[in-house]
């Protein structure tokens, strides 16, 4: 990936910007994309999958099932066309999978090949290279995988699957759609049943999808909320046709700008708002947001909504840490939202943000802090005292925020920089193009209309 070398770089200073106004529709779900690719690869026959989301991540995805059999080409109108080769049916490739920055990508696919004939060498950015493996690689090794990981079971990994793979009953030991997800799709090619019990719920578009495409898959919820979710192996799987929902993670920036930069009035087309996704906007509405759903519908078999933001006087809150799961990519936009509130702002229970694209907790606190907010890190979360809507002093001349490899603090920064009076330097704005290419141009639209 091209972000891989420092020296080029690409800084940018985000500055202050007149009121948002207009209508945007942002890309297609990042984690209905990968998984519609992986799905459809599996199926036997065409899988048509439109409003994909075109972003380096999911590329990487389409790159490594290619690399295992799959035919996947885009048409000149955006429709991107998959023929798979039947559950149980990867072939081995002949290199290493260059996963890129995308740890969507690495944990489902090394999951897809623990229960095939396949040996295969997963390799990433210095960013993926640095985030926890053995997440995965402990259940999918009861599944009878077998791996050779770099120290602290990190990229770059060799895994030698497992066929016939073993069921297992497994209790996740952290709230992670990643890890679920992986041992699911291990589970697809295993004969028996497979189980997850998930104490706490994610997102739940592999469950979605898996029944989608045919797979016999039940889940339990208990009193207390735990999901059992069980997977009857060796699938058939049915060709789909996709209409994947746009990404609420790519639309937070655009709420959090909206409501933070005076005078603004816009609207979000086709926000999917699937309730293991969307506790961000309530967050915001308790804040005092004005965020108005308009048109609800169903799109792919997902909820979906056009979000009206209007600015907004906003308020700091105490944030539930009930809510992380189903927000837990937002932490660093409600973070700038919390930056422009009246009073204090206090978010808990948010460690697993430690080992995203980077540690999001610290590299906030210092980016937010060098644009002149004040912030306070705790183990597991940030408190941020809010200006009450003055704009931040912006990042002074000569210094730039560090994103290390992460879109998410990239992005973040940038509506930051829109409420601000200097600007905000990010040191690099490559990054975006992992999940939303098109950032940066919806953003230059809306502050010119
Ligand atoms: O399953 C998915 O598509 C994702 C799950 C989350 O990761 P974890 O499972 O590590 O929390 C999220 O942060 C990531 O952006 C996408
Ligand atoms: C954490 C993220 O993605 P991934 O884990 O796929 O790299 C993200 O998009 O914020």
């Amino acid at each position: 990936m091209s972000s891989a070398d420092p020296a080029a770089a690409r800084p940018r200073r985000f500055l202050p910007a007149g009121p948002l106004t207009g209508r945007i529709r942002v890309p297609g779900d990042k984690s209905i994309s990968h998984r519609s690719i992986m799905l459809g690869a599996l199926a036997v026959g065409e899988t048509r999958v439109t409003g994909l989301l075109e972003g380096e991540d999911v590329l990487s995805t389409a790159a490594a099932m290619r690399a295992m059999g799959a035919t996947i080409t885009r048409e000149t109108d955006g429709t991107w066309s998959i023929h798979g080769v039947g559950v149980g049916g990867l072939l081995q490739p002949s290199q290493a999978l260059d996963m890129g920055n995308s740890g969507t990508s690495t944990r489902l696919l090394m999951g897809l090949v623990a229960a095939h004939a396949i040996t295969a060498t997963f390799v990433g950015d210095a960013s993926l290279s640095q985030r926890p493996m053995g997440r995965v690689i402990d259940p999918l090794a009861q599944m009878g995988a077998d791996f050779t990981a770099s120290p602290g079971g990190r990229l770059p990994l060799t895994m030698r699957g497992a066929a016939p793979a073993v069921p297992i009953e497994y209790r996740l030991p952290v709230a992670s759609a990643q890890v679920k997800s992986a041992i699911l799709l291990a589970g697809l090619n295993t004969p028996g049943i497979t189980t997850v019990i998930e104490p706490v719920p994610t997102r739940d578009h592999s469950e979605r999808m898996l029944r989608g495409f045919g797979a016999e898959l039940t889940v339990e919820v208990e009193r207390d909320g735990t999901r059992i979710i069980r997977l009857r192996g060796e699938a058939e799987f049915r060709p789909q046709r996709i209409v994947v929902p746009g990404d609420p993670s790519s639309a937070a920036f655009f709420v959090v700008a909206g409501l933070i930069v005076p005078g603004s009035d816009l609207v979000i087309e086709n926000v999917g708002l699937n309730p293991t996704r969307a506790a961000l906007f309530d967050v915001l509405r308790q804040m005092g947001g004005q965020i108005e759903e308009l048109d609800r519908r169903e799109v792919g078999g997902e909820p979906v909504a056009d979000l009206h933001v209007r600015h907004s006087a906003l308020t700091g809150i105490t944030v539930d840490p009930a809510v992380v799961p189903s927000m837990v990519d937002e932490f660093p936009i409600l973070f700038v939202a919390a930056a422009l509130a009246q009073g204090r702002t206090v978010t808990s229970g948010l460690e697993e943000l430690r080992v995203k694209e980077s540690d999001r907790i610290s590299a906030m606190r210092a980016a937010l802090a060098l644009a002149g907010a004040t912030v306070t890190e705790t183990e597991d979360g940030l408190i941020i005292d809010g200006t009450g809507g003055e704009p931040l002093p912006g990042t002074p001349q000569g210094a730039r925020v560090t994103t290390h490899l992460d879109h998410r603090i990239a992005m973040s920064l940038a509506v930051a920089g829109l409420a601000s009076r200097a600007g905000v330097e990010v040191d690099d704005t490559r990054p975006i193009a992992t999940s939303f290419p098109v950032f940066e141009g919806l953003l230059e639209g809306l502050v010119a209309a």
